[in-house]
């Protein structure tokens, strides 16, 4: 079975290739070709290549040093390029990963392989549990994929939909946000706290646009969190006379959507049911905050929305505690508490798939991060996510 290495250099804190040298090519005795990238977009070229010079009866083990954009590029590539040599019109290929976490954020590893303590993740130890368990043997778990379309005005008749596969996160609102502008910050600040710097700068923001939440395919309808009975409940609003998608009315302070993952930092638990209440299919976990589920904010004015930092803040301060945000609720006075019965700040969604129609004059509501990778919904266009069960023998499994 061919085995090939890809370090990216600028992932991280750009440690990639010494790392990879001096703790991976030591244990590894069988790697058919070694490869940095070079550009934006290298490492999908080059899995592409080496998949095309695989036999078919063969799978392909990729050992990949770098954080979840590299992959993100390797997972689209694949997607939607054309298969050529030992792969032309041969069924979808089964790739195999080896993590190296050398990225910033490193969510899947992390979600993989959480950590029991902040320090634990610069160890050399931390970072080898995928090599390791690809050493051991055959331990493989398949991602999941979210797929997104970003389609056109319906009357724009020259742009085409554009479809994009996730196998970490879908964002909009305060995270794409948030991924949009720390990428200008990567030069100065490397690390995480790249992430809580962009933060600052749009905590404040509220987000409009229409959503709505499509059923999980087996049981037909959306789940939500309740977090009395520790369990997922069918979402209230589910109206089987319309298919059982779930319309939700914004403005929103945040909108994400998970898949394979619990966290998007090894400390950031986001989604932290999709590890506690496992999915038993492919479903999309979504965390939302709308603003006016509050019982003081009735109106969207600058003063309501800063005024509102302090919930916000509250809840992602939360999420690095070991993802508790998903209890927290307003006391009468609109204030964030653990106690009582008031209404829940977060909405903890478990669906198939969902639908965000930004408003035209929002253009922040625009943007959508997939996988760190930041792309703008046309004005008068949508976005539609779907989650993808992984097909037999085929897709992407990874050593854990
Ligand atoms: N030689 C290169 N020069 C410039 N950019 C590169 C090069 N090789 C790869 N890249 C780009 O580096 C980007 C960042 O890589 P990656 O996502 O692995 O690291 P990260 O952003 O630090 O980690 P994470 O996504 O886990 O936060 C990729 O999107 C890729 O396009």
């Amino acid at each position: 079975m061919p085995t090939i290495a890809i370090y990216n250099s600028i992932s991280g804190s750009g440690t990639g290739q010494t790392f990879f040298e001096s703790h991976v090519l030591p244990f590894i005795s069988q790697i058919s070709s070694i490869h940095s990238t070079s550009h934006p977009g290298h490492a999908g070229e080059l899995v592409l290549d080496a998949l095309e010079q695989t036999p078919i009866s063969e799978k392909l083990t990729v050992i990949l040093c770098s954080g979840d954009g590299t992959l993100h590029e390797i997972i689209n590539h694949l997607s939607s390029s054309k298969h050529k040599g030992t792969r032309a019109d041969a069924p979808p290929p089964e790739i195999r990963l080896v993590l190296v976490p050398c990225g910033t954020a490193n969510a899947l590893y992390s979600s993989l392989f959480p950590p029991k303590h902040p320090k634990d993740i610069e160890t050399v130890e931390y970072k080898l549990q995928s090599v390791k368990s690809y050493l051991k043997g055959t331990h493989l778990v398949p991602l999941t994929l979210a797929i997104t379309t970003l389609s056109p005005p319906p009357n724009d008749k020259k742009s085409r939909p554009k479809a994009i596969a996730s196998s970490v996160v879908v964002s909009t609102s305060l995270h794409a946000l948030i991924l949009h502008t720390s990428e200008s910050l990567r030069p100065s600040i490397p690390d995480l706290s790249r992430f809580k710097v962009a933060a600052a700068q749009s905590i404040h923001k509220w987000y409009s646009s229409q959503l709505k939440l499509f059923p999980i395919a087996s049981l037909g309808y959306v789940q939500i969190y309740d977090p009395s009975t520790n369990s997922f409940v069918p979402h209230p609003d589910d109206d089987p006379d319309l298919d059982s998608i779930v319309d939700v009315a914004g403005p929103f302070a945040y909108f994400l959507s998970t898949v394979n993952v619990d966290r998007l930092e090894p400390m950031f638990r986001i989604t932290p049911l999709a590890k506690d209440i496992t999915p038993s299919e492919a479903t999309c976990d979504v965390m939302l905050i709308k603003p006016f589920s509050s019982p003081t904010v009735s109106m969207d004015t600058e003063e309501t929305r800063q005024a509102f930092v302090a919930t916000s803040t509250a809840v992602l301060q939360a999420v690095y505690q070991n993802g508790t945000h998903i209890n927290l609720r307003y006391n009468e006075n609109g204030e964030v508490t653990t106690e009582g019965d008031g209404p829940l700040i977060v909405e903890y969604v478990r669906c198939g798939g969902w639908e965000w129609i930004p408003d035209d004059i929002d253009d922040d509501a625009h943007l959508i991060c997939c996988d760190g990778a930041i792309s703008t919904i046309e004005k008068g266009g949508r976005a539609v996510c779907v989650a993808a069960t992984p097909q037999a023998n085929a897709g992407f499994l990874v050593h854990a």
